[in-house]
């Protein structure tokens, strides 16, 4: 079934695991997700950038917000693992609140590249108008280095637990993303990978809600390898292990932000069977490996963060 993201949010909050949150761009990598969701019963957020709206309705983000929500809504009424669909860091009111009037789940406003007060303004709108439409609300404070569509934060600025507190009361926000180390895309770290999990758990303590890990794909050396045999070229890609993510969600996270995985697991796979199979262009076949690599991405990711068996 299609439900609001604060039900599968508050169940992984209050029994300790962790919800992968899978971006799309297309048909395909719903598919991929809703058959990984089925296979682990686990519950899936499917997420979309505001890129994503504009790419699905080809330049016309409404058009793409109300194909995602009736895309999203088909699958979800024909499966029991619970679905939802969540605006991935909605920075403009027009993309936020056509995503609320077509049917979204879940928001995020990402004012995060804004001070403090400004940061709590902006969610504290967008709080009024989602929870008077029944939908829930993700915001974000500190700021992830690394590239997020639009905005390019030039390094890490990590979360202040106490602001937080603050924020979270001041805001009614129902999820919160806590920067906390991590970046977006495939080069996360220069040297050894590591978050802080101290702010984690201080800013779970303060706030007690379910919180949200950006840049949290693992960058999986195995699709990577797959990848750069059959041409491509990601020397340096560098994620957040397995052993990571679980200490993470032990300190209180609970949605896992995951795009860089699928992307790099569904390429590897395309490469891989273009380079194997010269003739082949009927696209029902030449996409057999990038899906069949998309979905053990996913599966694995949902036994890693205890989603597995959950729906
Ligand atoms: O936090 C994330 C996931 O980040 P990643 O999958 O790159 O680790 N997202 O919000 C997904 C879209 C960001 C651009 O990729
Ligand atoms: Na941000
Ligand atoms: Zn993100």
């Amino acid at each position: 079934p299609y439900v609001d993201t604060k039900v599968i949010l508050e169940n992984a909050d209050k029994n300790g695991y962790g919800v992968p949150a899978l971006n799309i761009n297309n048909l395909e990598f719903l598919h991929y997700i809703i058959e990984a969701g089925v296979k682990m019963n686990s519950p899936v957020i499917i997420e979309t950038s505001q890129g994503a709206m504009k790419y699905a309705g080809n330049g016309d983000f409404r058009k793409g917000a109300e194909l995602f929500v009736k895309m999203v809504k088909t699958f979800a009424d024909e499966v029991d693992i619970p679905v939802a669909l969540h605006l991935d860091h909605g920075k403009d009111f027009e993309y936020i609140v056509t995503a609320i009037k077509a049917g979204y789940s879940s928001v995020m406003i990402d004012a995060s590249e804004h001070p403090f007060e400004e940061n709590m303004k902006r969610t504290k709108e967008i709080v009024r108008i989602a929870h008077a439409a029944g939908v829930s609300v993700e915001a974000e404070l500190g700021q992830l280095a690394g590239v997020e569509d639009e905005a390019v934060a030039a390094e890490n600025v990590l979360v202040n637990p106490e602001e937080a507190k603050i924020f979270v009361e001041e805001t009614g926000v129902d999820f919160l993303a806590p920067a906390v180390g991590t970046s977006h895309g495939a080069f996360k770290f220069k040297g050894e990978a590591k978050i802080d999990y101290d702010r984690i758990k201080k800013v779970k303590e303060y706030t007690k809600i379910p919180l949200v890990l950006h840049g949290a794909s693992s960058v999986v050396p195995e699709f990577v390898e797959i990848a750069e045999k059959h041409g491509a070229d990601f020397g340096g890609a560098k994620g957040v292990p397995a052993d990571i993510l679980r200490e993470a969600v032990k300190c209180g996270i609970n949605k896992v932000n995951t795009d860089t995985d699928l992307r790099i697991a569904f390429v590897a796979g395309l490469r891989e069977f273009l380079n194997n199979n010269p003739k082949e262009f009927d696209p029902r076949k030449y996409f057999k490996l990038a899906k069949e690599y998309t979905i053990k991405v996913i599966s694995d990711r949902m036994e890693v963060l205890g989603s597995a068996g959950k729906a």
